[in-house]
């Protein structure tokens, strides 16, 4: 799968060569209005890092990936992106930069009245090109994550694997540089589970910076000898690097 960019995204690679980190947080404290849930979090996701993040039900791994692709600005601290502040970009900017991050969220948010193959198309439609210029590129994903038989099917006829790689698909559907999965192995069995790792792994080869959250502590030791990963835990509010024992 070559994942070429799609052309006229508007994604600039401005700022390059100043990159530290394709996303750093800086103290990152968040809060709903109860008291903190992560407090004084910092992190530096280097271009090309393999990275898991787990931590029981609860402890902000979703809220954390969503201050990461800018979806939640956190109560205090700061968050660069591609090198650039957050708090510093205008609207056109932060879409262009979110543009550089596929997420495929948790709940995977399919438009159940749309066909897969649409529903893939849809950010490109956010960004304003024509998914009929990109019907290649498209088929070619279909066809990597196993579901170009499935193009016309509704997302309800889907199952659970179908569902989990089809939204990887539309994560990557912008060639973006950074990958964000919300338990992208959540309601699938064993194999399907170690089928998608291995996306993210091919993914990952490619050089996009991957960044996983997941509870599966199996997937992640099943992952040791097939990629160099980084284990952060979310425990009591702090981000931790696991050692060994996990
Ligand atoms: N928009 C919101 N408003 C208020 N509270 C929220 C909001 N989003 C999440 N929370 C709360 O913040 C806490 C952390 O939620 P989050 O989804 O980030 O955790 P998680 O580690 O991803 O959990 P899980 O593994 O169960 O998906 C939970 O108690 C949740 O109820």
């Amino acid at each position: 799968m070559r994942l070429k960019p799609v052309r006229g995204s508007g994604i600039t690679r401005a700022g390059t060569k100043a990159e530290r980190g394709v996303i750093e947080l800086d103290n990152v404290s968040h809060s709903y209005g109860d008291g903190d849930l992560l407090s004084n979090v910092s992190l530096t996701l280097a271009p090309g890092a393999f990275h898991f993040l787990t931590g029981p039900s609860g402890a902000g791994k979703t809220t954390f990936l969503k201050i990461c692709y800018a979806e939640l600005l956190p109560s205090a601290g700061g968050v660069r992106l591609f090198g650039g502040d957050l708090r510093r970009m205008d609207r056109d900017q932060v879409a262009r930069t979110r543009r550089r991050i596929g997420v495929v969220h948790q709940d995977c948010r399919f438009l159940d009245h749309l066909p897969l193959i649409d529903n893939i198309a849809l950010p490109l439609l956010a960004a304003g090109l024509d998914p009929v210029s990109e019907r290649d590129n498209i088929d070619e994903l279909l066809n990597w994550v196993g579901l170009r038989a499935r193009a016309g099917a509704l997302p309800p006829e889907l199952s659970g694997g179908e569902r989990q790689r089809a939204a990887l698909a539309r994560a990557v559907i912008m060639a973006p540089d950074v990958i964000l999965a919300d338990e992208p192995t959540g309601n699938v069995d064993w194999d399907m589970s170690l089928r998608i790792l291995q996306l993210l792994i091919e993914l990952n080869r490619m050089g996009k910076t991957i960044l996983i959250a997941t509870h599966d502590l199996h997937l992640i030791r099943s992952a040791k000898p097939l990629v160099a990963a980084r284990v952060l835990r979310i425990k009591d509010r702090q981000l931790h690097l696991a050692g060994a024992d996990l």
